[in-house]
């Protein structure tokens, strides 16, 4: 094990919202109100998890961090939207070296109990963490026994959900690994959003695949070909960036222009490439684009039965690394909640009024100062592969006539 890898274990251990609270703790109330301000953007107030949930969080042991994120005014003419929104983080729940039936299904009998408890606490709109139902498995480059986790998009784990989403008339977001049976069987990283009566309502694939460290995606799948797709939901209108879409303001603006009110990105990402832009990224496309981000990561060390390299000339090893969880909810008004764990299995409950959308929106104008035509053009011109980039030098002076207007 590298030392490097070594040292990500060890920090796995530590739980960075309880660090922030120990430094807060004994300061007077103004310092602790800033400290929350500069941080967080203030502070989310807990809800009360209900007794069933609390129950099934003991018992199955795994964490339940719930809040409300007020409106900034109440309005005199349009009724609050209140709508509860969830995530799920988890480890995978057996060895990967069991048979795919097996570690498949004792993911859903972990999340079956997750699930629970979120219906329980009146959760309407829930997202899982991006394959959520194998272990992530593409740092491995194998494709034996990894392939076999894909599913038609009405495959067994959407129809498993589907029931629990009927019974709670929760809308459920189902990230799988999906197997396109119209298309040669071709393999797609997908979201099926399951609407609140159980049905399927559509799917969204990955737009973005990563080419970075151990994240060996692209020997799996292609880009996705439902770019910005928004899903008009029973609660919301949701939009899906798949985890590492998250680096891109102009992909998360896109659900924006579509009209989403929630963007989740279910991830899967670990401490030593990631987890210093993890709290900016979600956070930051909350307030550029005015509607709720939910960032949701994987937690826990997953290590596979061969060896693999990581092609920077370590020595070849069997885990991928601490997937840090860190799960967390934004609000348009740059609001976030605290994290959920780095370590454990958690469920985020987050009670927000969408009403806030337009608060924000007509406070800071974004959507009407922006210059899409402007952006438009650029975007247009650098999408050109024989496009260069000018810059103004001495060589290479300002051409003038074009900034300044001919007087008539
Ligand atoms: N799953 C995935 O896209 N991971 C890429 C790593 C990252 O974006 O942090």
């Amino acid at each position: 094990m590298s030392e490097e890898i070594k040292m990500e274990k060890e920090e796995g251990e530590l739980e960075y919202h309880d660090i922030l609270i120990d430094l807060i703790k004994g300061q007077s109330k103004k310092k602790k109100d800033a400290l929350m301000k500069i941080l967080y953007g203030g502070e989310c107030l807990p809800i009360k998890v209900t007794e069933e949930a609390s129950n099934l969080s003991n018992k199955h042991d795994f964490e339940i961090k719930a809040f409300n994120l007020p409106v900034t005014y109440k309005e005199e003419l349009r009724k609050p939207r209140r709508v509860r929104i969830g995530a799920i983080q988890n480890s995978i729940a057996v060895s990967t070296s069991e048979s795919v039936e097996k570690q498949r299904n004792a993911l859903w009998a972990k999340i079956e109990k997750m699930l629970i408890a979120a219906g329980e606490m009146g959760t309407n709109v829930i997202c899982l963490q991006e394959a959520w139902n194998m272990p992530f498995a593409f740092c491995t480059r194998e494709k034996k026994k990894w392939m076999e986790f894909a599913e038609p998009i009405d495959g067994p784990t959407t129809q498993f959900l589907a029931k629990i989403a009927k019974k709670y008339q929760m809308v459920i977001v189902n990230p799988i690994l999906e197997r396109d049976i119209k298309r040669q069987g071709q393999i797609w990283n997908t979201v099926v959003v399951i609407d609140a009566d159980g049905e399927v309502l559509g799917f969204h694939r990955k737009t973005h695949i990563p080419r970075v460290g151990d994240f060996n995606e692209s020997t799996y799948y292609m880009e996705g070909n439902t770019p910005h797709t928004v899903f008009e939901t029973k609660y919301a209108k949701i939009g899906i960036n798949i985890c590492y879409g998250r680096h891109f303001p102009e992909n998360w603006a896109g659900y924006g222009l579509k009209g989403a009110e929630i963007v989740f990105n279910p991830s899967a990402t670990v401490g030593l490439l990631s987890e210093p832009l993890w709290g900016v990224e979600a956070r930051n496309a909350a307030i550029a684009n005015g509607y709720f981000t939910v960032a949701i990561n994987r937690v826990g060390t997953e290590t596979f039965p061969n060896e693999f390299t990581s092609g920077n000339g370590l020595p070849s090893h069997k885990d991928f690394g601490h997937f840090y969880g860190s799960s967390f909810l934004t609000a348009p008004n740059g609001l976030r909640t605290p994290s959920l764990s780095r370590i454990r299995d958690s469920l985020l409950v987050a009670e927000v009024d969408l009403n806030q959308i337009r608060q924000v929106r007509d406070k800071w104008c974004f959507p009407m100062t922006r210059r899409l035509p402007v952006y438009a053009k650029l975007f247009n011109e650098a999408s050109q592969l024989d496009w260069e980039p000018e810059t103004v030098s001495k060589s290479n002076p300002q051409k003038k006539k074009k900034i300044i207007p001919k007087k008539k």
